[in-house]
């Protein structure tokens, strides 16, 4: 579903964000993509999503390459960012009606696809609520519904459960274990908390100063009787990364 070979990204200003990335990530899997402040993972899912363009390399993504096809990708993939893309002031199921218009829908069949996701993410009911008045998971669950319109095969998420109380994390792992059993749904997630790649993913990438340091199942990076904690720092390093992810980012 996704397959890259010497994928790299330099920024303009010289920053190597990303260096010579070879991963893989089959149908149906859920992958998590973790890494330091920094590290790359950011750079990594725009590339993979088609909204950067790579500086070198090669990928094929939802089977289509990344660049030559950009379009054939978009058709194929959805992608849920940290801030999501609620509109506080439009009702849920009109802003739903409207992007699946965007998405080439006519409007009957846009209504019918507005009315399936909300129902698929829990939040049948609340058609008519504006969406500055949901509560923070639901508020998430929204954004995923807005990329499952077009029904695509790959799911990016990227950082889905950051700030939300356990229940709703947990509640949106449900949803995305849903999603994968009854529609077959590859996801490639990024997020900083590792109960949560413990608990949902497959399989885990760890990324650090733009390159994979680390690959497997939680349950195989797992060695000695030490937590996914202490594996990543192991890895890692135990230094700070906020000051790196903020040098030369642009606003
Ligand atoms: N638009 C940009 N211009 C220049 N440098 C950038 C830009 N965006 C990111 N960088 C730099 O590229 C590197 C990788 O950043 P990226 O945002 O991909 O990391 P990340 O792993 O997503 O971090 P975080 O967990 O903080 O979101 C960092 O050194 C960052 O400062």
């Amino acid at each position: 579903m996704i397959r890259t070979s010497g994928l790299s990204k330099t920024y303009d200003g010289g920053v190597q964000a990303v260096t010579d990335l070879g991963i893989s990530v089959e149908p149906g899997e859920i992958v998590g993509f973790l890494g330091p402040n920094g590290a790359g993972k950011t750079t990594t899912m725009r590339m993979l999503t088609t909204l950067l363009r790579p500086t070198s390399g090669t990928a094929t993504v939802a089977g289509h390459d990344l660049v030559a096809d950009a379009k054939e990708v978009r058709k194929r993939i959805g992608y849920v960012s940290q801030g999501g893309g609620i509109l506080p002031t439009a009702p849920l199921k009109g802003e739903l009606e409207l992007q699946g218009m965007l998405h080439g829908l006519s409007r009957r069949e846009s209504a019918a696809r507005a009315g399936e996701v909300l129902a698929r993410l829990d939040l049948a009911g609340l058609e008519n609520s504006l969406g500055g008045t949901l509560s923070g998971g639901r508020r998430r669950r929204f954004d995923i519904a807005l990329a499952l319109l077009p029904d695509p095969a790959l799911l990016f998420l990227d950082e889905p459960t950051t700030g939300l109380d356990p229940q709703s994390r947990a509640n949106l792992w449900d949803h995305i274990r849903t999603l994968r059993q009854e529609n077959g749904t590859t996801v490639f997630l990024t997020t900083h908390y590792l109960d949560e790649a413990d608990a949902l993913c497959d399989r885990l990438l760890i990324i650090d100063h733009g390159r994979i340091v680390a690959e497997g199942a939680p349950a195989e990076l797992r060695t000695g009787g030490q937590t996914l904690d202490e594996v990543f720092l192991d890895i890692t390093g135990r230094s700070l990364r906020e000051e790196s992810a903020l040098t030369g980012k642009e606003a």
